[in-house]
C-alpha cells in the first residue's frame, strides 16, 4: 500500500468482509459452495496484510469468470487411488473447493499411515498457499503444498520464459505458538507484487526481471509488458521452480505453466495448473514430539538474534484484525461494492 492508500484505511469485520466477498462470486457464477471457500480464502488473505492476494485479486476472478475460462459451478471428483495417495479432477474449476472435498480424508490418511499425499489437477489456483496448508499445523501435521501459475519466469541459465511464479508452502506445529508457516514465490517477486509496483509507479529492485529483448529492468510494466521475471536466488531458485513443476503438473497430470492456451478468453486471469499437497502426521516419529523440537528450533533462532520468523507479521497483522476489524483503502471498498 503506498501512503496515500494508508491515509485512506478503513476496517470491516471479517464476516461482514466474507459475506461481501461470497455475494460477489455467487453474482458472476460461482455457486454458494465454491462462493464460500474462496471468499473465506481471499477475506483471510485480506485480513493478514497478504496484499497481493487479498481484495486485490477481485477483478481478477470476476473478469476469469466472466470469460467463461474457469467453471465457478465445477464439483470436484475425489479419487482414493492408493493408500496413501488422493487424486483429484477439479473439473476446470478452482483448486480450493477441491482441496475442501479432500480434506478430511487426506488428514484421515496422514493419520492412518504416517504421510498421504494429494493431487489435484485440472484446477485454477489464483490465491495464497498458505491458508491450504496453515489448517493442518493447526491440527497438529505437517503440511506442504506447491502450486504452478503461467509462464513468466525465465529459467536461470535460459532466454526466455517457461515457468510459472511457481509458489511452496509449508506449515509445521510449534509448541506453546502459532505454527511455523513460510509461503514463497520461487521468482524474485510475485506476479502480483509486480502489478501493485507498476500501479503504484514504484521500481523493482534489480535482479527482479527482464524486458522484451532479455534485458535487466526495475520498470515493473516493462515486466508485465512482453518481459518476464527471474526466479529468486539464481540456479537454487530455478531449481526449485523446475521441482514445483514436476511435482504441481508433472505428478499430478495438470498442465504445465506453459501448456494452457487463455488466448481466446479474454480476461482470463487464473492459470490452470495443478497442485500438489503432501500430509505428514509427525507423532509418527519418534523421540520426544516434533512440536517440542520444533519450539527449541525457534527458541535457538531467536538465541541467534532473530526477530522475525516467516509468518509472524501475518499473524500480528490477523491479531490487529481480529480487534480492529481488517483493512481495506476506500479505493478497494468502493471496487468491491461496484462488482
Ligand atoms: N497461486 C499462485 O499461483 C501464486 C501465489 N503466490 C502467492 O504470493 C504470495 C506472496 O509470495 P512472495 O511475494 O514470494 O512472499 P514474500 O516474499 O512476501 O514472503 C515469503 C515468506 O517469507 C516470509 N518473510 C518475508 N520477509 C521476511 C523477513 N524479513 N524475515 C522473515 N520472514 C520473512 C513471509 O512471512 P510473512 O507472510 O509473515 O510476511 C513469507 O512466509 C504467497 O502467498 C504465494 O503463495 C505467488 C506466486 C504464484
Ligand atoms: O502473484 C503471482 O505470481 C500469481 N498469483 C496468482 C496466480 C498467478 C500468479
Amino acid at each position: 500500500m503506498s501512503s496515500s492508500d494508508t491515509a485512506s484505511i478503513t476496517r470491516m469485520p471479517f464476516d461482514d468482509l466474507q459475506r461481501l466477498l461470497q455475494a460477489i462470486f455467487q453474482r458472476h457464477g460461482c455457486s454458494p459452495e465454491v462462493a464460500s471457500v474462496l471468499a473465506h480464502n481471499c477475506a483471510s488473505a485480506q485480513r493478514d496484510g497478504a496484499h497481493s492476494h487479498g481484495v486485490f485479486r477481485m477483478p481478477g476472478y470476476v473478469s476469469t469468470l466472466a470469460s467463461g475460462w474457469v467453471d465457478g459451478q465445477a464439483q470436484p471428483q475425489v479419487s482414493e487411488v492408493a493408500a496413501g495417495f488422493i487424486s483429484v479432477d477439479a473439473r476446470g474449476g478452482f483448486a480450493q473447493p477441491a482441496l475442501a472435498a479432500a480434506r478430511e480424508r487426506l488428514e484421515d490418511k496422514a493419520r492412518a499411515a504416517g504421510i498421504a499425499v494429494l493431487a489435484i489437477h485440472n484446477s485454477h489456483h489464483f490465491a495464497a498457499l498458505w491458508p491450504d496448508v496453515e489448517p493442518f499445523a493447526e491440527a497438529g501435521l505437517i503440511a506442504l503444498s506447491v502450486v504452478n501459475s503461467m509462464t513468466c519466469v525465465v529459467p536461470h541459465g535460459a532466454h526466455k520464459p517457461l515457468f510459472g511464479t511457481n509458489p511452496i508452502a509449508f506449515a509445521a506445529p510449534c509448541h506453546g505458538a502459532a505454527p511455523i508457516v513460510f509461503d514463497m514465490a520461487t521468482s524474485a517477486m510475485a506476479h502480483g507484487d509486480v502489478q501493485i509496483a507498476a500501479r503504484a509507479g514504484e521500481q523493482l529492485p534489480p535482479g527482479t526481471g527482464v524486458d522484451a529483448a532479455g534485458q535487466p529492468t526495475c520498470d515493473p510494466r516493462a515486466v508485465l509488458d512482453g518481459g518476464a521475471l527471474l526466479p529468486f536466488g539464481g540456479h537454487k531458485g530455478s531449481a526449485l521452480s523446475m521441482m514445483v513443476e514436476l511435482l504441481a503438473a508433472g505428478l499430478t497430470g495438470g498442465h504445465f505453466s506453459w501448456e494452457f492456451d487463455w488466448s481466446r478468453h479474454p480476461g482470463a486471469k487464473t492459470p490452470w495448473t495443478g497442485q500438489l499437497l503432501i500430509v505428514i502426521d509427525p507423532s509418527k516419529a519418534s523421540g520426544e514430539g516434533f512440536a517440542l523440537r520444533s519450539q527449541r528450533l525457534v527458541e535457538q533462532m531467536h538465541a541467534a538474534g532473530l526477530t522475525r520468523l516467516p509468518g509472524q507479521r501475518r499473524f500480528q497483522e490477523r491479531a490487529i484484525a481480529q480487534r480492529q476489524g481488517v483493512a481495506l483503502t476506500q479505493a478497494e471498498l468502493t471496487q468491491l461494492r461496484a462488482l
